[in-house]
């Protein structure tokens, strides 16, 4: 069955950044009723609603300044959807950042960030306030999820913790009683201010490490949002998509670990 982005509303966190902007701007381009971009950048926040009101209903689009790792504020933001345009469909778990050096804020931002998410949302917000039959969820992860890419191991980390929790509330135990579809977006290297390394990470055991994105293909954070919008609509609840290098995206697939022959 697909879910209909058209009609719903949508609460964005990271809204005001490079993919999470792209990923409101595909909302409003596929029919969506109402977005709330919550985001912690307050300045930047309000230029994206002025910049989207030029070419969309200004009515239907609310910066709500919002700090995800603070479980009240975030709720604020789901208040605010409701108050706005009267229910929530879709949470994008989005905001994140890479810090190696501050790695607690790293784990606050992107684990514990979507934690706060994922509790307001099935517990609450999603679960008794959607619109149609189903809500969706969509979980920000990374290739880094997957791939232990080698200076940036707490974000990895962060990553793959989503990609589980992502399968654990799409079970059925969950699934049954929230009626919410439970997805995860892997992005591979996409143009945004996040791909600016500089002061981010911690010097290795030595210099072997590639020290650049540069063997990385870079894509755009508009051919990205366009593949999730598919995802939002096609994908079944628990799976978890990779969006690399400008091509469509693709299902990982996890091994069962029962399936696995290799003894020590
Ligand atoms: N750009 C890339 O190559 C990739 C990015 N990602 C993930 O995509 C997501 C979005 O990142 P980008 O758009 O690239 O970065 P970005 O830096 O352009 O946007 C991140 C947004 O999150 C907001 N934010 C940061 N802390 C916050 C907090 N505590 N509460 C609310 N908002 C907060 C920032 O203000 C910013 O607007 C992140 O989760 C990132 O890890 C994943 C794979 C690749
Ligand atoms: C690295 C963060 C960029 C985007 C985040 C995203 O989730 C995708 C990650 C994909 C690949 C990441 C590769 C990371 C590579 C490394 O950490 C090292 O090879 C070092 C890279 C740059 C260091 C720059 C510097 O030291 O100034």
């Amino acid at each position: 069955m697909s879910f209909q982005i058209n009609g719903k509303v949508a609460l964005v966190t990271g809204g005001a950044g490079g993919i999470g902007r792209c990923i409101v701007e595909a909302l409003l381009e596929n029919g969506i009723k109402g977005v709330v971009i919550a985001d912690i950048n307050e300045e930047q926040g309000t230029k994206v609603v002025s910049e989207l009101s030029q070419k969309f209903n200004p009515t239907q689009i609310l910066y709500q300044k919002t700090d995800v790792t603070v479980v009240e504020s975030f709720e604020d933001a789901f208040k605010a959807a409701i108050q706005q345009f009267q229910h929530i469909d879709i949470l994008f778990n989005n905001a994140g950042i890479v810090n190696e050096n501050e790695w607690e804020k790293c784990v606050q931002v992107n684990l514990i960030g979507v934690i706060n998410g994922m509790i307001l949302a099935t517990e609450k917000y999603l679960k008794d306030q959607k619109l149609g039959e189903e809500a969706v969820i969509v979980n920000t992860s990374s290739i880094a999820s997957v791939t232990p890419e080698l200076l940036i191991p707490t974000y990895n980390a962060t990553k793959s913790a989503i990609n589980a929790i992502t399968r654990t509330y799409a079970e059925s135990y969950y699934y049954n009683s929230t009626k919410i579809k439970v997805v995860a977006i892997c992005p591979g290297v996409t143009e945004t201010s996040i791909v600016n390394l500089a002061g981010v990470v911690r010097p290795g055991p030595d210099d072997s490490a590639e020290r650049t994105l540069d063997g990385y293909p870079l894509q755009s954070p508009k051919f990205l949002a366009d593949q999730v919008m598919k995802v939002v609509e096609k994908a079944p609840t628990g799976t978890i998509w990779i969006i690399e290098d400008t091509k469509p995206a693709y299902q990982y697939i996890y091994n069962d670990r029962k399936m696995s022959q290799y003894k020590v």
